[in-house]
Parts: C-alpha cells; sequence; structure tokens
C-alpha cells in the first residue's frame, strides 16, 4: 500500500482503512485477470498483430473514493493524474497537504511554462517545495522475502506518511536504539510501503504524467535505482518467470512498463486528431558495452555510442528500432528484449540483472493545427532498469560474475558522481562526468537536460541491508534536488509562428516568380498588336484589388519566450493576415498564369499549323526544278549539289536586293514573340504566293515532241494551277 498522509497507521488519508485498500487491490486484480489476452511475436520492423484488450483492464478503478490517496504526489502528478487523487477528497484531502497552484496560461499543455509549478512551502520536507523539481523520486520498499523471514530479520524503515520513510540507526543484532541521531528521515513525492501492489505504482507514482509528457513531445524517462536483489525488475517488469514461455498478458504481477504500455495505448486511442507513430527499441549495457536486445547477433557485437551535434545528446549508433503499431508488437519488443538482456545468479538474487537495460519508446506525432499547419513532435520515453549495486562480499560474486558487479558499481558510482554534481547548485554549472561511463552519457539528456525524469528508489527494509538501504536513500533524496528544465520538442506557437513564416516566405517567393514572368509577358504583349485584354484587366486588378500585404514587425525567434500572451496572439494573428493577403494576391497571379498558359497553347497550335503548313511548302518546292527547297540531286553525278539546300526566291533574281542594314532594319525594335510571329506568318505566305507564282508545270506535249522525260522539259509559267493550302 501506498504511505500517505495520516497520522492512523495502515490508513490512507481519505478515510479508508487497511482492508479498505487490501479489498480495493484484490478487486483491481480480479479486474486485471477479466482482461483480454492474444498471441504475440517476435518484433521485426514490420510486425503487425492483433492488440490485446487491457485498455479496459483498470475499468473505472479512477476515482474511487476506497482507492489509497497519496498526499506526496507532486504537484505536476496531481496536475497530470486528475483521475487519481485529485479534488477535494482526493489525495491531498489531507489538512496539512500542499497547495499548490499553477502559473501557466489556459491552453497550453505541453509547453514549457506550463510545468512551472509554484508550490508554497510544504511542511512536510523543504524539497516538497522546490519550484519545477522536475526529477520526481519515489521510494519503493519490498516486502521480506521467506529467507529473511527465516532469518528473522526485523525491518530497518518505518513510515510515518507524508511521504516520509524513517531509517533507524544501523545497530543490527542489539538492542534498538532511538537515539535521534542515528534515525535518519527522508521526505519523497510517494513512499510505496512492501503492501503496495503493481497497480499502485502505475497509479501513483508519477508514470502516467511521464507518458502524457511523452506523447505531447517531451523527452521522458523512468528509472529504477538500487541495490541488487531491492526489486527494480520486480517494479519495472514483474517477477522473472512472467517472460519464461509465452507471458500471460493478464497476469497481475505485471510491472510497470507492460501497464505503462496499456495507458500509453489508451491514451493514443483516445487523441482521433493526431497521427501516431511508435517505435521502440531495447539495448544494454553490459561490462560497458552497449548490445542491442532486439538485435544481439550470435556475437553479441557491442555497439558505439557517439555524439550527435545535431541533437546535442548522446545516441548508439545503428540500434535496431521497431515499429509498433499495435500494443502487441510493444509487448513483444519487451518480451525480447527480457529474453535477451544478461541475467545472472549470486548469493542475493538467483535472477540478478548484470547489465543496465534501457527501452526506449520513441512517439512521432502528426497534428494539424487551426490554421491547416501540421504540427511534428517527437516524446520519447525510456524505462530504465539498472543493474543493482552489490558488496561482492555479500553477494559472493566470483569470476564472470565479479567482473560484473564491479563494473556495475562502476557506473553506479558515476552516475552518483553526476546526480551529487548535479543537485549541487555550485557544481551544477561546473564539470558533470558524464562522459565517463556509458550508463551517464545516455542518461545524460534525463538528469540535466530537457526531459522529465521518475527515479524509482527500490530499498529492502531488512536490517542486514542497512547500510546498502540509506544509501539509497540518500541518493535519492540528492536526485529530488536536481532540476531539469523539461521542453517539448516543438512548441506550439513557435511551431505556428514558424510554419506561417514559411508559408509566407514561400508565397512571397511565388509571388515574385509569378509577378516577374507575367511582368515579361506584359511588356512582350503590350508591344505586339492585339495585347491582351484580359491579362490586362487581371493585372489591373491585382494592383488595384490585392492590396499590399499586412506588414509584420520583425521577431526574434530566440525572444519569442520573453513575450506575453496577448503580444503572441498578436503577432500570430498579423502573420495569418498577411498570409492571407498573400494567399489571395496568388490566386490572382494564379488566374492570370492560367490566362497566360492558354494564350501559349493557342501560339503553339499556330506554330503546329505553320510547320505544317511550311512542310507542304518544301514538298512544292521538292517537285519544283526551279526552287529546291532541298539539295537537289545532279542528274548527272547523282550527288547532293552542294549550297542548293538554301532556297532563293526566283522573283528576286536579279532584282535589286536591299542593303543588309535596312534589312536588319526590320529587327532593330526589339520585337515581341507574337509579333515576330505575325510577320513571319506574313512573310511565309507571302513567299507561298510568290512561290505559287512562279511555279511552272511541265509541258507534257513539248516533252512528247522531244521525245524526253517531262521533267527535263523547260517549264511554262503556270499562274493558278497550283495553290498551296495556305492561300486557299
Ligand atoms: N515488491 C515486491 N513484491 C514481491 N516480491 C518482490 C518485490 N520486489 C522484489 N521482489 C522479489 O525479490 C527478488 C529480487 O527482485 P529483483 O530481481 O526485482 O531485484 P533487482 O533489484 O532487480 O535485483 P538486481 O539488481 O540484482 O537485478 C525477486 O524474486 C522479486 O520477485
Amino acid at each position: 500500500m501506498v504511505r500517505r498522509a495520516s497520522s492512523v497507521p495502515h490508513l490512507n488519508s481519505s478515510g479508508g482503512s487497511s482492508a479498505d485498500s487490501a479489498s480495493t487491490s484484490g478487486n483491481r486484480r480480479a479486474r486485471g485477470a477479466a482482461a483480454g489476452s492474444r498471441g504475440r511475436k517476435a518484433p521485426t520492423p514490420t510486425s503487425t498483430s492483433t492488440s490485446t484488450s487491457m485498455s479496459n483492464q483498470r475499468g473505472s478503478s479512477g476515482s474511487s473514493s476506497s482507492m489509497p490517496r497519496s498526499r506526496s504526489l507532486t504537484n505536476g502528478m496531481r496536475r497530470l493524474s486528475p483521475q487519481k487523487g485529485t479534488g477535494s477528497g482526493g489525495v491531498g484531502g489531507s489538512s496539512r497537504n500542499t497547495p499548490y497552484f499553477l502559473r501557466s496560461r489556459e491552453n497550453e499543455i505541453g509547453s514549457a511554462d506550463t510545468l512551472e509549478i509554484v508550490a508554497s512551502k510544504s511542511t512536510g520536507s523543504e524539497e516538497c517545495s522546490t519550484p519545477e523539481d522536475n526529477i520526481n523520486v519515489v521510494v519503493r520498499v519490498r516486502p521480506l522475502n521467506e529467507k529473511e523471514k527465516r532469518d528473522r530479520h526485523g525491518s530497518t524503515l518505518t513510515f510515518p506518511g507524508n511521504g516520509q520513510v524513517i531509517i533507524e540507526g544501523n545497530d543490527v543484532g542489539q538492542k534498538r536504539s532511538h537515539n535521534r541521531d542515528s534515525v535518519r528521515v527522508f521526505t519523497y513525492n510517494v513512499v510505496f510501503e512492501p503492501g503496495a501492489t503493481q497497480d499502485d505504482i502505475l497509479d501513483y507514482s508519477g508514470i502516467k504524467r511521464i507518458i502524457e509528457m511523452g506523447i505531447e513531445g517531451f523527452s521522458c524517462t523512468a528509472f529504477c535505482y538500487g541495490q541488487t536483489g531491492s526489486g527494480k525488475t520486480h517494479t519495472l517488469t514483474g517477477p522473472p518467470d512472467l517472460f519464461v514461455g509465452k507471458p500471460n498478458p493478464k497476469d497481475p504481477r505485471h510491472g510497470l512498463i507492460f501497464r505503462a504500455f496499456v495507458y500509453l495505448f489508451q491514451l493514443i486511442k483516445n487523441r482521433k486528431d493526431v497521427n501516431y507513430v511508435l517505435k521502440a527499441s531495447f539495448m544494454e549495457i553490459y561490462n560497458e558495452r552497449v548490445i542491442d536486445l532486439l538485435n544481439p547477433g550470435s556475437a553479441r557485437k557491442p555497439l558505439a555510442v557517439r555524439w550527435s551535434k545535431k541533437s546535442g545528446g548522446f545516441f548508439v549508433e545503428n540500434l535496431f528500432t521497431v515499429d509498433c503499431e499495435e500494443l502487441d508488437d510493444l509487448l513483444a519488443v519487451l518480451e525480447e528484449g527480457m529474453r535477451n538482456r544478461a541475467v545472472g545468479s549470486h548469493a542475493m538474487n538467483d535472477h540478478s540483472s548484470r547489465s543496465h537495460t534501457i527501452l526506449t519508446v520513441h512517439i512521432l506525432s502528426d497534428q494539424q493545427t487551426d490554421g491547416g499547419v501540421f504540427l511534428s513532435k517527437h516524446g520519447k520515453i525510456n524505462f530504465v532498469d539498472l543493474a543493482g549495486s552489490e558488496l561482492t562480499k555479500k553477494t559472493m560474486s566470483e569470476g564472470k560474475t565479479l567482473e560484473e558487479a564491479n563494473n556495475i558499481n562502476k557506473s553506479l558510482m558515476v552516475l552518483g558522481y553526476c546526480i551529487s554534481s548535479l543537485s549541487d547548485a555550485k557544481k551544477r554549472s561546473g564539470h558533470i562526468p558524464y562522459r565517463d561511463s556509458q550508463l551517464t552519457k545516455l542518461l545524460a539528456d534525463s538528469l540535466a537536460g530537457n526531459g522529465v525524469t521518475l527515479m524509482i528508489a527500490c530499498v529492502s527494509p531488512a536490517h542486514y541491508n542497512h547500510a546498502e538501504t540509506l544509501n539509497t536513500l540518500r541518493y535519492a533524496s540528492r536526485a529530488k534536488r536536481i532540476r531539469t528544465k523539461p521542453v517539448i520538442m516543438m512548441d506550439p506557437r513557435e511551431a505556428l509562428i514558424l510554419s506561417l513564416k514559411r508559408d509566407i516566405h514561400a508565397l512571397q517567393m511565388e509571388n515574385d516568380h509569378l509577378k516577374a514572368a507575367l511582368n515579361l509577358h506584359h511588356q512582350a504583349a503590350s508591344s505586339g498588336p492585339g495585347t491582351d485584354n484580359l491579362l490586362d484587366m487581371q493585372l489591373e486588378r491585382l494592383s488595384s484589388g490585392g492590396g499590399a500585404p499586412v506588414p509584420v514587425p520583425k521577431v526574434d525567434l530566440e525572444r519569442l519566450p520573453e513575450l506575453d500572451g496577448s503580444e503572441l496572439a498578436e503577432l500570430v494573428k498579423l502573420y495569418m493576415a498577411e498570409n492571407e493577403s498573400l494567399r489571395q494576391e496568388n490566386n490572382h497571379l494564379f488566374t492570370v498564369r492560367e490566362t497566360i498558359l492558354r494564350d501559349q497553347e493557342i501560339v503553339c497550335r499556330e506554330n503546329e499549323r505553320l510547320l505544317k503548313k511550311l512542310e507542304d511548302v518544301n514538298k512544292v518546292c521538292v517537285r519544283s526544278p526551279l526552287i529546291p527547297a532541298r539539295s537537289a540531286i545532279s542528274p548527272t553525278t547523282g550527288k547532293e549539289t552542294p549550297g542548293t539546300e538554301i532556297w532563293t526566291n526566283p522573283e528576286l533574281n536579279g532584282a535589286a536586293v536591299l542593303p543588309l542594314e535596312q534589312r536588319m532594319s526590320e529587327n532593330a525594335d526589339r520585337r515581341t514573340d507574337t509579333a515576330q510571329k505575325r510577320i513571319d506568318q506574313k512573310r511565309i505566305a507571302r513567299n507561298i504566293l510568290i512561290m505559287a507564282n512562279a511555279f511552272t508545270k511541265p509541258d507534257p506535249d513539248l516533252a512528247k515532241k522531244l521525245n524526253t522525260d517531262p521533267e527535263n522539259v523547260p517549264a511554262q509559267k503556270q499562274a493558278t494551277d497550283y495553290m498551296p493550302d495556305m492561300l486557299t
């Protein structure tokens, strides 16, 4: 059960009893057992399979008054998990609860400033009141195991409520001392007592908030930290036998990852207005080597961890990423990774994780805004199961297990340094040793970047683990002081403004291009006969009716966050107005362009017709011995006569030829295409007429008389017998 604000042991602040809580858990288990299941297959990039119906598993448990309530849920958690623990009788129902308010505007869910929560001083602890406290830390205390019970290990922890946990002095084997110096009190967002169920972790750890924020485009991480055998893997994935053979989706022992996936799909299905694409990867860091758990290969070849300039973070090169269309695909990723990860056995845990595992779900979303602009976001959720720190004397590790333990401890130590530096205001701006281990490289963004992080510190209550438990509680407490600055991958307002600006730019370019084209055409058309009236009208309309685009003040994008809501709204309005006027202008230009295209088509058709006529003329010329339009074949040699392909007007033979300048003066003024075409047309027609007049039909009578081929007989003048089509 979850320990919350109440002075009565085992009772939550909403007035329920332990019996209430127990029965609620029982009911929830029954609901879980009622959920449906489907078969799953191993993940492949194209894997598709049917989904489970686990989404209904939780039914209407959300607001049940008999549900355990937590006083210590963070403000952010309460805000984003309204179905649990909000309202007057909810979590914070206790009078000692932290009053809070949100410094945010409406409609801004997902933008960074909605996360800015201002909490007043809590009566519980100082940490609780820290604003922008984005590393949420919860503690889960596992129950004593059979061996510990047999060995009569007592509990070193007590739970006074208010998210507090008290660890007694380390006086194992002696009469317990309640010396105040040796007793330590730690306060966290939530403390899960040994009786807490897997369902409780989903509902009260804040994981729902993490998922919601992942969907909104944030980079989120949930990680379990603690000594070996403290219940990290149990919390995240459930007991080890769950993944032996075919897992039963109805099993109530399923861990946080399974439940988070179900919740994620539930949320996604409800968002009909957004297109989501989910991808998942699963890796482990084993002895400082990164292994792809979805594609380990027989040699378990390690992958390189590299720095990406673009994203400003580390990434694993060539990591296998699986598209997950259905819940089953995600579950298959989980199962496959669980089967491939390194597990070993030692004196403290039969199924000890020998590596740190990171399962990442990428959530790519595309949403169309009111202005028709598409917003793309890339959120992600990392589930990190850290290997447990171990005292090798206690775990009796040797050989391979010892080497693994050393690597695990070393990387956890680096993680500890990073956490401790980040939690210290003075050291935070200094060097943080992320590069000292693969784990911290890959967790850097979650610890201090723009992400939202949930740390689940797992501890054992047994006396003989006192030192490790104290250590974990200390680290968890430090982690609580780390502040991150979560930012959405794409701020909707910024995205809108950027996209409007892009639209405007594109429209302006198109506009300029069309104007330039029109200008040319306009000039050309105006010099030739029959200037296009429609075009003129369109241009006139454009210049008079289009109106100048609304002037928009230049704004430095980096200063956008400094502008307040009304200024931003004004800016967006101006951009939209400018966009609209450009759009109108563009429409006019398109109409004009259509007209031009029509004109062009007419001219093309005319050209084709003329070409055909020319062809006809050529045919006529070929048949005429006087005006060869092609190379003449010499009757004697049968070869082409050089130079005869140049057609000369027989009418002009011998006539006074105009001087070159005079002939050129015809073209001296820059004629438009249309005008030039008209002139050409007339010239061709004139020439055809001349040719037709000059055309001479061979005299067959004379040929007979000369007893020769009619083609070789001198031609007679023939004026009208043969007329080309064009002139008829
Ligand atoms: N909350 C719990 N309720 C019941 N059993 C638990 C709980 N937490 C842990 N256990 C049991 O304790 C044992 C050790 O847990 P687990 O393997 O999860 O520890 P761990 O922290 O992941 O250890 P390691 O770091 O060695 O991998 C397991 O058998 C697990 O089922």
